[in-house]
């Protein structure tokens, strides 16, 4: 685990010194748009490349979109290994990484002082790349998903829309709750390092898992009766949360399968289409417990839990008609 700065790589664990013992989480640098032909960045079959890791859930997000949205041709994958230590992110094939496809390097910085060879900060994943320019176009998942929700839609002539204008108040509603409450407040409860700031963010995460219980009683999804963006942003969360976030990030008053409609509704999304193949449980658990020294010293894996994501989810009856 560490940084970039000015372009040199230094190792080193999350600063919570001047956070009261905080995690806060650094701002995406690079920050363009796809857009059309005249733009700088145009929508091209193959242009384009992901830089993700499988158990990350930002990145996650990027690979469920571009599963829904049909870019699998047209928009190629690397993944590096789940196992991040003194050099970051790595190519090491030998860990289950598919190596650096595009470019070849050996650690994910080197993508980054590419792009910018003086690059200061966090060198995160997801990345979208442009072969072309040989630069980073967005470093920040919420943008990047938003790209590949409409970006292509001429060349893949996949419509489905997850940002529906009617729907755009409610989403962004929710995704404002749930990115501080749900995404990010897992690990403000595991990287936490004084008591009081750990407690607040699990306080959070269970005040905001209790609303989204009683909200799907009644609802299929977050929006009523159709799958939008914000359940994409949630189910990342979700999906890691019985095998990681309980154990590693203490987030343990109880486990999602506890919950009375959570459950179903994580099944329901894990089996649409053919978004199972994007969730890898070995380079999620690897990835937590091997590589957060500080939580999990001793770097082992636990065995469970075993949860079978594909049994019925019965969420075919819930109240579709109802609003959100
Ligand atoms: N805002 C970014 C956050 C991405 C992020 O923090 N990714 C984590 C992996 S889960 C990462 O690469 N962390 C490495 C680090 O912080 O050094 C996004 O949503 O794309």
């Amino acid at each position: 685990m560490g940084l970039l700065v000015d372009g040199v790589w230094k190792n080193r664990w999350y600063d919570t010194s001047e956070s009261g013992g905080r995690f806060v989480r650094e701002d995406a640098q690079f920050r363009h748009s796809i857009g059309g032909p005249d733009s700088e960045f145009p929508a091209e079959s193959g242009r384009y490349h992901l830089y993700v890791s499988l158990a990350c859930p930002w990145a996650h997000r990027t690979l469920m979109f571009r599963s829904l949205k049909d870019l699998q041709s047209h928009i190629d994958v690397s993944v590096v290994s789940p196992i991040m230590l003194e050099n970051g992110w790595t190519f090491a094939t030998d860990e289950g990484s598919s190596g650096d496809i595009v470019q070849g390097h050996r650690y994910m910085h080197q993508v980054y002082t590419t792009a910018r060879r003086d690059y200061s900060g966090r060198v995160t994943v997801p990345v979208l790349w442009d072969k072309k320019t040989q630069s980073i176009v967005n470093n920040e998942s919420a943008e990047i998903i938003r790209m590949l929700g409409t970006a292509f839609d001429d060349l893949t002539g996949n419509r489905l829309d997850l940002y529906p204008k009617a729907l755009r108040q409610r989403i962004d509603a929710w995704n404002a709750r749930i990115y501080p409450a749900i995404n990010n407040g897992v690990y403000r409860a595991g990287f936490a390092t004084a008591q009081d700031a750990y407690e607040e963010a699990y306080d959070e995460v269970f005040a905001e898992l209790d609303r989204i219980d009683a909200h799907l009683a009644d609802n299929r999804y977050l929006c009523g009766d159709t799958l939008t963006e914000a359940d994409i942003r949630l189910f990342t969360t979700l999906i890691r949360f019985d095998a990681v976030y309980h154990g590693h990030f203490k987030c343990n008053r109880n486990r999602l399968e506890d919950f009375d409609h959570i459950p179903g509704y994580v099944r329901e999304i894990y089996q649409l289409g053919d978004l199972a193949e994007t969730v890898d449980f070995h380079h999620i658990k690897t990835h937590y417990y091997a590589s957060h020294g500080t939580i999990n010293p001793t770097g082992i894996v636990p065995g469970g839990p075993d949860i079978d994501y594909s049994r019925p989810h019965g969420r075919d009856v819930v109240g579709t008609a109802s609003a959100a």
